[in-house]
């Protein structure tokens, strides 16, 4: 929760800056925290889908008057009396119950096109005798189906400043702070216009003022469920059971595509610039560690990390034009359907569809399903979906399955996708059938308006994750980097003799220089080879790798599979480093071809297609992540859930790679 601690402010002085609170509410989509946002400079995530936000955040914005004010972005509710937790944390706000200090005033926003609903909120917020500034919201969208509100007739009504806005252009936002500051200034509550239903009043009561209200202020009566002709026929397809079902599986299809297609572009441009990097590196520092540390370890580590950046940007870009547009609700509605046979609540869609981009802000936005049975399961299937972590390691397994045949590995990607959800639901539908028994409740999920996507805030989403991927991710890469460079560097073990005595043979004046060549690159293969064996990696590879060896891992890739238990996305940069030593003399192969090319103790291929495979189904299946498992600990609320999903999930992913790559090769695929 981000609420932060009350302040104390000195009463009976003359403060040159006073600072208020305000509480900031409405229904969900309504356009709060993008007026948030406005009002704060700040940019917290909007998107066209109920239920974005849901934790509070605050903010401070400045209004007319001298009057600092702190501004709590509340989570979209419907109505204040409902049992969800959303309403819970809201009423706490409102009523100033334990750490929260009461606001000052309210600020509700309103969605001008469902001003019905809307009102039904308002109401309740009247009663509770706080100040209270009516944000009339999206009077752009309601102008374009020829509604027209009347803010003064409705301000009439309801006792309290209305003020008409558009929040996205920031139009009316100017009037909005004007409005706050007056009734700050204001202090105390003003009485309840006549008719406002008081403290107490049933739903019925409070939805029949709500009409009247309506009725008065509005220039045409409009119903909530009174929605244009296109809005319908375009409803109708994306939410009918079978035409909506396989529309949203070709947009899915086409996302994943567009991801495959448009990202590898800049992804091989950054992979040639470190590689060219690294070469240069290589070239200006004298011979030593540092040279080594900083050619290998730093460069091969960032660029581990940075190459993934364009998946994800656009990955987070393409969803929230989707999200945008209102798609994504008639996708939850339709997977509403099909996620109940499972035992999940259509409401588990977000976070899963959330958690297929990080498993983090999936499991948060669990928040939203009231039920706690619901809750509970989604949790711990969440980090099933295929995460953008992963991302990086599926590109590196299906390009080494299927190497230039890009379609195949197309295929093989999305087969990771739908092998992670498909745990999912059978996972779900296991612990609803033995462990957490009951019914998922049918979901009540209102279809926002469609809307042109908005360019800018894709762009800055695409931008806040990948920063945050890079705060978060890349940080914790570059460090294991870092610690994974010095265990496969050190210690040092002296040349083999072997290699030594091949050496010492090329360099006699009477071989011929192809002889020469041919005879160094032997014996830096060999040198190498036994550096590896000799180091802490090695070392603990070879200690751990019999437990892996029926899914076909050698000690190399055991290293790497035992160092992305912390974070997964960690095996292709720790797997380039490995490898790093044995790759081909030329600085400019790729991260993924180095890898290609590495090889067992034998001298066979490490990435054979049985061995990529059952690696793949791993990475799909295993729980590799530390911070999801503290993030499942905090909101369950129990270290006994984070312990579950953790050994539940290597098991899984252990027992389907064993019979992934035994029979493969009793396939007789090597
Ligand atoms: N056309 C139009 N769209 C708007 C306006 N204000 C906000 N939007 C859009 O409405 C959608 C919802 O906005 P948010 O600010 O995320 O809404 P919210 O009330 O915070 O939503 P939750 O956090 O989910 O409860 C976004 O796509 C906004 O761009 C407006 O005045 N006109
Ligand atoms: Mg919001």
């Amino acid at each position: 929760m981000a609420v932060s601690a009350p302040e104390t402010v000195t009463h009976g002085r003359v403060a040159a800056q006073a600072v208020a609170r305000v509480a900031l509410i409405g229904n969900p989509n309504t356009g709060k925290t993008t007026l948030f946002n406005r009002l704060c400079g700040a940019r917290a995530k909007t998107s066209n889908f109920p239920g974005t936000t849901t934790a509070s955040r605050v903010g401070r914005a400045a209004l007319p008057g001298e009057w600092l004010t702190e501004i709590i972005d509340l989570p979209g509710l419907y109505e204040l009396s409902l049992e969800v937790p959303e309403t819970r944390i809201a009423r706490d706000v409102l009523s100033g119950a334990g750490l929260y200090r009461q606001p000052d005033a309210v600020l509700v926003v309103i969605d001008a096109c469902n001003l019905t609903r809307n009102l039904v909120l308002v109401g309740e917020l009247l009663a509770y005798g706080l100040p209270v500034v009516v944000a009339l919201n999206m009077i752009d969208l309601a102008q374009g189906r020829g509604l027209t509100i009347d803010g003064r007739k409705l301000s009439e009504r309801l006792g309290c400043p209305v003020v008409p806005m558009i929040a996205r252009r920031g139009e009316g936002v100017d009037d909005v702070r004007a409005a706050l500051a007056g009734a700050l200034s204001h202090g105390r509550t003003p009485d309840a216009a006549p008719g406002v239903p008081g403290e107490g009043a049933s739903i019925e009561t409070l939805t029949n003022w709500a009409d009247d209200v309506m009725a008065y202020s509005a220039g045409r009566p409009s119903a909530p469920h009174e929605r244009d002709a296109f809005t319908e026929r375009l409803d109708r397809v994306f939410t009918h059971p079978v035409l909506g079902l396989l529309f949203f599986i070709l947009v899915m299809g086409g996302l994943f595509y567009t991801l495959f297609a448009l990202a590898t572009i800049p992804m091989d441009l950054i992979e040639a610039t470190f590689a060219r990097l690294g070469d240069f590196a290589a070239q200006i520092l004298p011979d030593g560690p540092v040279r080594a540390l900083v050619s290998q370890g730093i460069i091969g580590g960032v660029a581990g990390t940075v190459v993934f950046l364009p998946q994800i940007c656009l990955l987070f870009f393409l969803i929230s034009l989707l999200e945008d547009t209102g798609y994504l609700a008639r996708a939850a509605f339709v997977m509403d359907r099909v996620l109940r046979r499972f035992g999940l609540p259509g409401h588990a869609f977000v976070p899963l569809l959330t958690s297929s981009a990080c498993a983090l802000p999936g499991i948060m936005s669990t928040r939203l399903i009231p039920d706690r049975r619901d809750r509970l399961a989604t949790i711990l299937v969440a980090p099933l979906m295929s995460c953008s972590a992963r991302l990086p390691v599926y590109v590196l397994l299906t390009s080494l399955l299927f190497a230039n045949r890009p379609l195949y590995a197309a295929a093989a990607f999305s087969a990771c996708y739908l092998l992670g959800a498909l745990a999912a639901l059978g996972t779900a539908t296991l612990i609803g059938r033995t462990w957490l028994r009951g019914d998922a409740r049918p979901m009540v999920l209102e279809l926002p308006t469609y809307k042109w996507p908005s360019l800018r805030n894709a762009v800055f989403t695409a931008k806040d994750q990948g920063i945050s991927f890079l705060q978060t991710a890349g940080t914790v890469i570059m460090a294991i980097c870092i610690v994974m460079w010095w265990l496969s560097a050190y210690p040092q073990v002296p040349p083999p003799e072997q290699a030594t005595a091949l050496r010492a043979r090329a360099a006699e004046p009477s071989v011929s220089d192809t002889q020469r060549a041919a005879w160094n690159e032997q014996a830096t293969t060999l040198e190498v080879r036994a550096s590896q064996r000799g180091s802490f990696a090695g070392r603990l590879g070879r200690l751990a790798q019999p437990v892996f060896a029926p899914l076909g891992f050698d000690s190399q890739l055991t290293v790497g599979i035992l160092t992305s238990f912390l974070a997964r996305e960690v095996f292709v940069s720790t797997m380039s480093v490995l490898v790093g030593g044995s790759a081909r003399a030329d600085v400019d192969v790729g991260v993924i071809e180095r890898i290609r090319s590495a090889t067992r103790d034998d001298g066979t291929p490490l990435f054979t297609a049985a061995t990529s495979a059952s690696a793949l189904v791993f990475f799909v299946l295993a729980m590799q992540c530390l911070p999801t498992l503290t993030v499942t600990r905090r909101e369950t609320g129990s270290g006994r859930y984070a312990l579950l999903q953790f050994s539940y999930m290597s098991v899984l992913a252990y027992v389907a790679s064993l019979i992934v790559y035994q029979a493969l090769r009793s396939g007789g695929i090597p």
